[in-house]
Order: C-alpha cells, then sequence, then structure tokens
C-alpha cells in the first residue's frame, strides 16, 4: 500500500468485486461499463473484454434497445456528476424486478437488480453499480402456485375458487357502473352414462373436450370456469339477456357438433344442458341469486328434456 493507500485499496476493491459470487457490473458517469465481474459473465454469457469500454451493456440482457437499472439510476443523478452532493438526504438507490430475454443464453431469466451511485471523496458521482439476482427458479415456482389457486386441474380452466372471486368483483362493477351482468350454468347431460360406458378416465377427456369447446366461444373478459364435476359456469360481464341467450345457443351446438359419441344416452352423443340469468346489480340483490336464477333456468332445460338453453322469463333487477 503506498503512503495514501488510495490506489492499492482500489486495486483491491476491484478484486474484490471480480471474484464476488454475485453478478455486478459498473458504469462510469458516460454510461461506459467499466466492471463486468465473473459472475456477470456466467449470468449472461457475455465475456467482460467483450463489453469493457462500451455502451452496449443493455445487449446482454434484451433483445431491444432499453436502459438497465443502472442507466435510469445515471439519468437520475446527473447533476451530481458535476456538483457535489452534499449530505445523503433521500435514498439514490433503485431497485427492480422484471423478465429480461438474455439474448447470449438464447433463455428469459427473472432478474432482481438493485443500482446504487458511488460518490468520490469530494462528493461527487463517480460511477454507478448495478447488481443482479437471478430469481427465475422463484418467481417460476411462484406462476405456478398461482396457477395451482386458480386453475382447475383436469381442464386448464378457473377453478370454483376463482369463479367465486370473479363473480363478486365483476357484480361490485356491474354494481358501480349500472351494467347488466350474465351467467350461464353449463351441465353435461347423461354424463353418469358417459362415464359406465367409457369408464371414468374416458369421461375425464371428454370434460376437457368440453372445456375447450366452451371456451373457444369466449371474449377477452368472459371467464369460464369449472364449476364442480361435470357442471361449468360462464360470467359475461355487461351482457344483456338476449346476448347471453346467444352465447348460450352458441356453446350448446359446438358441443354437439363435437358429435362424442354416448350411445346410453337418448341423443346418442355428449350434449349440455344450459341455464341462463342476467341481473341489473342493485344494492337489493346479490351474486348468490343471480347464481340461484341460472341454476333454476338449468333444471327446466334438463326437466323439458335436455341438450336444450333455458332463459328466467325476466331479467333480475
Ligand atoms: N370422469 C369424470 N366424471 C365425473 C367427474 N365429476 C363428476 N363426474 C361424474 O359425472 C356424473 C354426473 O352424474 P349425474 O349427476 O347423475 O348427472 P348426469 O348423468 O349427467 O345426468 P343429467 O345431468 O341429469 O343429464 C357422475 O357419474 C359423476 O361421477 C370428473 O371429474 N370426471
Amino acid at each position: 500500500m503506498d503512503s495514501s493507500g488510495a490506489p492499492a485499496d482500489r486495486a483491491f476493491a476491484h478484486q474484490l468485486m471480480e471474484t464476488l459470487a454475485i453478478p455486478i457490473f459498473v458504469l462510469d458517469t458516460t454510461s461506459r461499463v467499466i466492471l463486468w465481474n465473473r459472475a456477470c459473465e456466467r449470468l449472461t454469457g457475455v465475456p467482460a473484454r467483450d463489453i469493457i469500454g462500451t455502451r452496449e451493456h443493455w445487449r446482454s440482457f434484451f433483445e431491444e434497445r432499453r436502459p438497465t437499472l443502472a442507466d435510469l439510476l445515471l439519468e437520475e443523478r446527473a447533476g451530481d456528476a458535476q456538483h457535489p452532493r452534499i449530505g445523503l438526504p433521500d435514498d439514490p438507490h433503485l431497485s427492480a424486478e422484471s423478465w429480461c430475454d438474455m439474448p447470449r443464453m438464447g433463455r428469459r431469466r427473472y432478474l432482481a437488480t438493485d443500482a446504487s451511485p458511488i460518490y468520490d471523496e469530494r462528493g461527487r458521482l463517480a460511477a454507478v453499480v448495478e447488481t443482479l439476482r437471478d430469481m427465475t427458479d422463484e418467481k417460476l415456482a411462484q406462476i405456478a402456485l398461482e396457477q395451482l389457486a386458480t386453475r382447475d386441474g383436469l381442464t386448464g380452466l378457473a377453478n370454483r375458487r376463482c369463479f367465486d372471486e370473479t363473480l363478486h368483483a365483476e357484480w361490485a362493477r356491474a354494481l358501480r357502473q349500472r351494467q347488466p351482468l350474465s351467467l350461464l350454468m353449463v351441465d353435461v347431460d347423461n354424463f353418469k352414462a358417459y362415464n359406465d360406458a367409457n369408464g371414468h378416465l374416458g369421461g375425464d377427456e371428454c370434460l376437457k373436450r368440453i372445456a375447450t369447446a366452451v371456451a373457444s366461444e369466449m371474449r377477452a373478459n368472459d371467464l369460464v370456469a369449472r364449476y364442480g364435476g361435470e357442471e361449468f359456469a360462464v360470467i359475461l360481464p355487461n351482457q344483456s339477456l338476449k346476448g347471453a341467450a346467444s352465447v348460450a345457443e352458441r356453446i350448446r351446438t359446438r358441443v354437439e357438433q363435437l358429435q362424442v359419441p354416448n350411445r346410453l344416452a337418448p341423443a346418442q352423443h355428449v350434449t349440455v344442458s344450459i341455464g341462463a340469468a342476467t341481473a341489473i346489480a342493485s344494492p337489493d340483490n346479490g351474486a348468490s341469486e343471480l347464481v340461484a336464477i341460472a341454476d333454476a333456468a338449468l333444471y327446466r332445460a334438463k326437466h323439458m328434456g335436455r341438450n336444450r338453453i333455458s332463459l328466467p322469463l325476466s331479467e333480475l333487477a
């Protein structure tokens, strides 16, 4: 170490950052890369020799030009490079999490990043250091858990819990916006007979095909869920009874057109019965009444001979 100690200290700090297990890169105040450690090389697949001295660090993370967090911090702190910073009243640190393309590695990674300024002894901005953490496994586990919580395992449709939550949220929205909300209850006809003839696994395959057929008739804001067993429910926001009836008829026809044989059923192939309900939401009625009305309509459709849709006499108001 020399008498001031500074150059040796700096060399030591540099070497420390180089060998740190955490991926790090450092930009000078003109956005030029001055350090790209080995862990950063491993994460990005980009060797330090290709990137040091350039302003091309964004290419290691994104397909298209985008500022990294370090660039955003440099932009935000641009004034500090000329004017010494007096004290540190606010926290100049930035944090973010996002999916990155990682073009050199050829697979997307979910990175948690932190950017912090480095000030020289006179309080002027000297550089910005960005540290990166690969959180891909944690993010994928979180997505899988969310899927488990809201999706039906057999059909991939929304599950009953997701249906209940969505119905209440849509009801509240319909109330606020004074718009109609429609609901369809879709039940497979003579499904016990189908199971008896094809076994439970055959029944499962049939439910998957029906789920796909029902989902194919939905618009972006509609929700189709597996309500239970061989019953599906469809939420149609901002849809009148007439509109709901036409969606119901499309679903019925679509399933009929699948022509899945059910030789023990009177129709000889798989069909569905559908009950519809529509409400103009008001503080005097609730989402559960909408379900009860659609259920009653479904019951009527079954009793009138199945493979049909049934509507209530009027909208619930
Ligand atoms: N394969 C399979 N079958 C199921 C599943 N959930 C419910 N079921 C079966 O669906 C059948 C429903 O039978 P029922 O309630 O008697 O109704 P249905 O035979 O369809 O007669 P209707 O509804 O009156 O037309 C039962 O045999 C259940 O075991 C499932 O996840 N997979």
